[in-house]
């Protein structure tokens, strides 16, 4: 097995950690979304963010220099929302089968640009959803090759919306997915998304 194949995604690591231990993970992870968004929102006097900065920095150095990268837990509980990942909102999967799926998502202002969601944190919910719709049902591992978006509405923070994606077609390795972003039935925005299944050896 070479040492990139060792590191790609499996449905085998969801039994890399115990439930209780996923239980904890989870809650340091969402503990970590609160802080982010706590910053964001906070004009703190200045003794309050020294304050703040130590606490958080003694968190850090409690959890020490980690582990490689093949034992983190951050990003590897597939089916955990946001799978215990803070980069991106915790995305909630309701539905995911061979050819589509469909989730919620709720920005908030730690995700905003000017007063709605950052142009740049939008791709983040597409990958995942279609990144889930390519791998999911059996699928060999693929890569986003591709991504098109199309903004057609600012998204709200603070509201949760729907995400919606698809399979279009297949044509050998490549699968081309598209996906839409809605709140009440409108489309804000939209995403068209080629994913390439990776080669039996990765390069
Ligand atoms: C499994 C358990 C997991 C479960 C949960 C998972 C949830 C995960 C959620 C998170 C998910 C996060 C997911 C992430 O974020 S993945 C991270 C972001 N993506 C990457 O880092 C990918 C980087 N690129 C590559 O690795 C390679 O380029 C890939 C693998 C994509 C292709 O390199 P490879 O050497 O294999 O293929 P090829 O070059 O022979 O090309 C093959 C065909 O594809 C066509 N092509 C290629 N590129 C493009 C392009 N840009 N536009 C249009 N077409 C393109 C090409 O023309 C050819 O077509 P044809 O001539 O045959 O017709």
């Amino acid at each position: 097995m070479s040492a990139d194949s060792r590191l790609l995604p499996s449905y085998a690591d969801l039994s890399i950690a115990s439930p209780a231990e996923r239980r904890s993970f989870n809650a340091l992870v969402d503990a970590l979304r609160d802080a982010q968004e706590a910053v964001t929102r906070s004009r703190p006097s200045e003794s309050a963010a020294r304050r703040a900065a130590a606490l958080l920095s003694e968190a850090a150095e409690l959890l020490g220099e980690g582990v490689p990268d093949s034992e983190q837990l951050a990003g590897r509980l597939w089916d955990e929302p946001g799978r215990a990942q803070a980069l991106a909102p915790p995305l909630y999967i309701d539905d995911v089968d061979g050819t589509s799926a469909r989730g919620r998502v709720t920005f908030s202002r730690f995700h905003a640009g000017v007063r709605t969601v950052h142009g740049g944190a939008l791709p983040l919910v597409f990958d995942e959803i279609m990144g889930r719709l390519a791998t999911t049902s059996g699928k060999p591992f693929a890569r986003t090759a591709h991504l098109t978006i199309d903004y057609r509405a600012g998204v709200p923070v603070d509201t949760e919306v729907e995400v919606f994606a698809r399979v279009k077609r297949v044509e050998g390795r490549k699968l081309f997915l598209s996906s839409e972003l809605c709140l009440d039935g409108t489309v804000l925005t939209e995403c068209q998304g080629l994913w390439v299944q990776i080669r039996e050896d990765p390069r």
